[in-house]
């Protein structure tokens, strides 16, 4: 199962940079993700991007109104996912600074929480990204989680 990540503009800050290039390093070793750039914008445009960038996909909304899963849950998750054979592609869209459109919610088929906080969506890329290295490590059975 493909993972394909969506995110407006491209990560400025020094520490998200270097972050993301880091774990889209070591994520390559377990079949990669496929990381796609959308133009940034207001709110609308750039929900209308990720929508039409993610079309086919089982797309989950990266939202802090979303479920809050543990590392675990979220690892069953894409394992159940990948069972269902119909799924191809997962899709995780990342808004811009106002966020995302009700209409990219209600089209979604999932919304994943990473914190109750809100965090810069950079900061929240960066986080996204760990957390799928650590479900791919924990899959292969490498010590990196630990529970
Ligand atoms: C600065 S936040 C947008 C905040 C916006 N006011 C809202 O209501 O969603 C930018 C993006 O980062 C991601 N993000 C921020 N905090 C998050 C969290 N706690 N959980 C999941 N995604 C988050 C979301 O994709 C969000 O659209």
């Amino acid at each position: 199962m493909q993972i394909r990540i969506l995110y407006a503009g491209k990560p400025a800050l020094a520490y998200a940079k270097t972050g993301v290039a880091e774990y889209v390093k070591r994520l390559s070793r377990f079949g990669g993700c496929e990381m796609i750039q959308v133009k940034a914008g207001e709110s609308a445009e750039v929900s209308a991007r990720l929508l039409e960038r993610s079309q086919g996909c089982y797309r989950i909304a990266l939202d802090e109104r979303g479920e809050a899963l543990t590392t675990r849950k979220f690892t069953d998750k894409l394992q159940q996912l990948e069972l269902r054979g119909d799924v191809k592609s997962v899709a995780f869209l990342i808004g811009a600074a106002d966020g995302h459109t009700p209409e990219l919610r209600q089209a979604c088929d999932g919304l994943l929480a990473l914190s109750p906080f809100t965090l810069q969506h950079e900061l929240a890329l960066l986080v996204l990204l760990e957390q799928l290295y650590r479900v791919a490590s924990l899959r292969a059975g490498m010590p990196y989680h630990r529970d």
